[in-house]
């Protein structure tokens, strides 16, 4: 549990960091931005840290749905491979802005390709 990627990034204070951070890159990509349209916005902050919270294999608080269950609408609206790949890619410029070393991006980028399948309903 000490060992875990959220704990070397630096817990809780490098997630809060990086929600801003990945916040804005998401919502000003015009490539996945549409699927934020109708999301409430406190809401989406939650789901933000709950999502980097989760990706960095952090202490699982998270209550919200299952991934499968949590996108099934978004799947309905067209939601692939390419926007997943177009959310991992900001995830990974957020850890580069904030210093994260490539070692720890790749690890990142690896525990979300485990979700893959469930967000995209597959
Ligand atoms: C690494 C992959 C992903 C993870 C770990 C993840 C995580 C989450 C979590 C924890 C929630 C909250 C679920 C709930 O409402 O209880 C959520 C919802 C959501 N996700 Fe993801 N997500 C991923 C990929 C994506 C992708 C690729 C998109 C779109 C491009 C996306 C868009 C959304 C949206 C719009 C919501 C809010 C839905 C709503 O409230 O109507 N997610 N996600």
């Amino acid at each position: 549990m000490n060992n875990t990627l959220f704990n070397n990034l630096g817990g809780e204070g490098a997630v809060d960091a990086a929600v801003d951070i990945f916040y804005r890159k998401v919502l000003s990509d015009d490539r996945i931005s549409d699927f934020f349209d109708d999301v409430d916005m406190e809401r989406q902050a939650a789901k933000q840290k709950a999502f980097l919270t989760m990706a960095f294999g952090g202490p699982n608080q998270y209550s919200g749905m299952d991934m499968r269950r949590g996108h099934a609408h978004l799947v309905a609206k067209g939601l692939n491979d390419s926007h997943f790949d177009a959310v991992v890619e900001n995830l990974a410029a957020t850890l580069k802005e904030l210093n994260v070393s490539q070692e720890y991006i790749s690890e990142v980028a690896a525990l979300c390709e485990t979700t893959r399948s469930d967000v995209l309903g597959k």
